[in-house]
């Protein structure tokens, strides 16, 4: 990267990146912008994004938290507006990885704006959004990263894989070798990362794309790839916004638990 550059008028901040790119998702005129969706007056937390319990899991076999609840410690220091005791209750990082096109970037643009792109561009890089909750009475903030996954941008993406709580691996549920892959997403992320500091999501995309044959098939695969690494396992198709409801809750909730 050869420059660096902060613009903080309006809710933009962009990073220039380096050589000739082209085709290319979120660049302009050879800047990367990354939106940050407010940071002024803050309009109310919507509703959809207000946690009061424990989101339920996709499926038991491989999921983080199987309890109903918050721990008794979390809900204490919620109602007693103590939350600084509980570790990273103000704002948690998470980062999206995973093999070139398998819908990272379609994923977070239903998680945070309800809406999907069928074109295809590529993530330069990096790109983040910003998305406010409220847990227990308690603001909290989830920092979404997007990063790129053809190989050529992942020195970039790299180097902002640093201080996620919460690492998403994306596969394509139609696409077998982008499940073989995960362990070296895996790998990747958790060097820049403490292991254990860190909450781990396997998500399966495009699920619309599938037959519930093909599915089925491919979900033994993945529940067991989810044990394997011990992370939490979800399917979902960023075009119906299927499985979407939860998902987004439970990457607050499995950090704030
Ligand atoms: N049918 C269907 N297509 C999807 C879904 N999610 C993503 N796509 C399509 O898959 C292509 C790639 O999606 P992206 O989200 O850009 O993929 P990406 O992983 O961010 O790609 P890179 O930034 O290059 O790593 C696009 O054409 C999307 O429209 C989905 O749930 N269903």
């Amino acid at each position: 990267m050869e420059q660096c550059k902060k613009v903080f008028s309006g809710f933009t901040f962009s990073l220039f990146l380096s050589s000739a790119l082209t085709s290319d998702k979120h660049l302009n005129g050879g800047f990367m912008s990354v939106r940050v969706s407010s940071m002024s007056v803050l309009p109310p937390v919507r509703r959809d994004r207000i946690i009061a319990q424990l989101p339920p899991c996709f499926r038991k076999e491989a999921a983080l938290h199987t309890k109903n609840d918050f721990n008794n410690k979390v809900r204490t220091a919620c109602q007693e507006q103590r939350t600084g005791t509980v570790g990273r209750f103000k704002i948690s990082k998470v980062i999206v990885v995973g093999d070139l096109a398998v819908g990272k970037t379609c994923l977070i643009n239903r998680f945070c704006k309800d809406v999907f792109d069928k074109n295809y561009k590529a993530t330069i890089g990096v790109d983040f959004e910003m998305e406010r909750f409220e847990v227990l009475g308690v603001p909290f903030s989830l920092q979404l990263w997007d990063t790129a996954g053809q190989e050529r941008f992942k020195c970039i993406a790299s180097t902002y894989y640093r201080g996620a709580q919460v690492v998403i691996i994306a596969f394509d549920v139609n696409d077998v070798a982008s499940l073989s892959h995960v362990r070296q997403w895996l790998e990747d992320a958790l060097k820049e990362n403490d292991p254990t500091a860190v909450q781990l999501f396997l998500v399966g995309t495009k699920k619309d794309l599938s037959s519930p044959a093909q599915y089925s098939q491919m979900e033994q695969d993945a529940l067991r790839m989810a044990q394997e690494i011990s992370a939490e396992y979800w399917a979902v198709s960023s075009l119906t916004g299927q499985s979407f409801g939860f998902l987004k809750l439970k990457f607050v909730a499995v950090v704030c638990g």
